[in-house]
């Protein structure tokens, strides 16, 4: 059996992001960019103007001026102003060929067509946009490697970006064995339990993004199961067996992914809960055989499963670990690593109760995983420990 660390270290080994794509801009949002991006115009692609007002040349600023005109958002003919000459101007139109300011309509006195301006802080170039002055055709515009927030996404439209190269996100299956299992809205007969492993997988899932998700069932014996990984491996990137991986005369998924061409890299982990889990590969695809009870799924899915999510996307962990102060006792024999699930609030982590693997109704309110390390025994309230933030 291994530790937590080099069950980690060795996920971290054998995942490799994937193969970039090319996406349109709007499916692009939280992927991270597989190549630099450089702007193919100027933008502003002409000088505008960033308010409602009056367009004119600087140096006319004293005079009375003429209106001769209007620049409307959109309009598609330019116009000339001399020398004692305005025109009216609105925000996001283009600038009248020889004016250098625009004035704000609050900051003029008009009598019929006759301009005066009254704004001491007037400038040349106050209310314009600059042409290029977001960028400048040839600029690089957003690096490789960053994620696409809605602002990034929002500023490559705004350049005319129609299309990114980007990590994609992982095509998952989400294979669910155990004939005891009942889809929620049928009843319970006698000895069986719903099935709810596929729903906290999928939501968790959804909430990075991935909606590639397919859920395939297999009863629990040999032949069936190596069909189903089998077929699984078609096409994911990513494979989550639940249940069955531990040492039941029913629990086959070690057997059926050698029997698939699995090679195991791991299987057994110095943790409570989700000892028995169980990591192999085939050619890139990763394979988690998740042990079944609903806690220890979701328990190694955010310790992980999801950063070789991250890491198949070339993203950051967005499990973030802190060092929190313990606001109880807690006791626990040595030899493996716990997880518990917790609330963490101003530096202090609090252990919930229900810390059995077969419920999930404390890891519903939890916001952390609070380690207690393989080693030790007794945790004093006061003292340090390490605590995984969940995403939220
Ligand atoms: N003799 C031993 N028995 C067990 C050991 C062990 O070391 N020696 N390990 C225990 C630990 S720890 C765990 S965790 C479980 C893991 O077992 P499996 O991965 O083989 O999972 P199953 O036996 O199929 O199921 C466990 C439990 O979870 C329920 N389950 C399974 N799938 C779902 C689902 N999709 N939705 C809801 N609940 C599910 C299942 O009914 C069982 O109650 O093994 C221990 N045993
Ligand atoms: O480790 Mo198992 O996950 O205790 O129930």
């Amino acid at each position: 059996m291994i530790s937590v660390e080099q069950a980690k270290k060795l996920i971290k080994e054998h995942t490799i992001a994937l193969a970039p794509v090319k996406l349109k801009l709007q499916d692009a949002s939280e992927h991270t960019l597989a190549a630099d991006i450089y702007a193919n115009f100027d933008i502003p692609a002409f000088r505008q103007s960033s308010m409602d007002g009056y367009a004119i040349m600087f140096d006319d600023k004293e005079v009375e001026l003429e209106l001769i005109g209007e620049m409307a958002a959109g309009t598609g003919h330019s116009i000339t102003i001399q020398k004692g000459q305005t025109s009216r101007i609105f925000t996001g139109a283009p600038l009248p060929e020889g004016a250098d300011a625009v004035v704000m309509q609050e900051k003029i006195i008009q009598t019929d067509n006759k301009i005066t301006i009254r704004d001491e802080k007037l400038s040349v170039g106050l209310n314009v946009r600059e042409k290029g002055s977001e960028i400048k055709s040839g600029a690089l515009a957003i690096e490789k490697d960053a994620l696409l927030s809605p602002a990034a996404i929002g500023f490559l439209a705004g350049i005319g970006v129609t299309e990114v190269e980007v990590y994609p996100m992982p095509r998952v299956s989400i294979i669910i064995t155990g004939n005891e299992l009942q889809q929620p809205g049928l009843a319970l007969n006698f000895g069986q339990v719903y099935e709810s492993n596929s729903y906290s997988l999928s939501a968790a899932l959804k909430k990075e993004g991935v909606y590639n998700i397919e859920i395939l069932t297999a009863e629990d014996n040999l032949e069936t199961l190596t069909k189903v990984i089998e077929s699984a491996l078609q096409n994911s990137d990513l494979v989550l067996l639940n249940g069955g991986v531990s040492v039941g005369d029913y629990d086959f998924v070690t057997k059926a992914a050698n029997a698939c061409g699995i090679e195991q890299i791991f299987h057994k982990v110095k943790q409570k809960p989700g000892k028995p889990l169980f990591f192999g590969k085939k050619n890139n695809q990763l394979v988690f055989g998740l042990p079944g009870n609903p806690s220890s799924v979701l328990s190694c899915y955010y310790n992980y499963v999801l950063p070789a999510l991250k890491m198949l996307s070339n993203k950051e962990n967005s499990v973030v670990e802190v060092n929190a102060e313990l606001t109880h006792n807690y006791k626990k024999p040595t030899g493996l690593t716990h997880f518990l699930k917790g609330q963490f609030a101003n530096g202090k982590a609090t252990p919930l109760n229900a810390q059995e693997s077969y419920r999930l109704s404390s890891f519903a309110q939890a916001n952390c995983l609070i380690c207690l390390n393989e080693e030790q025994e007794i945790f004093n309230a006061g003292g340090a420990v390490k605590v995984l933030l969940l995403p939220n």
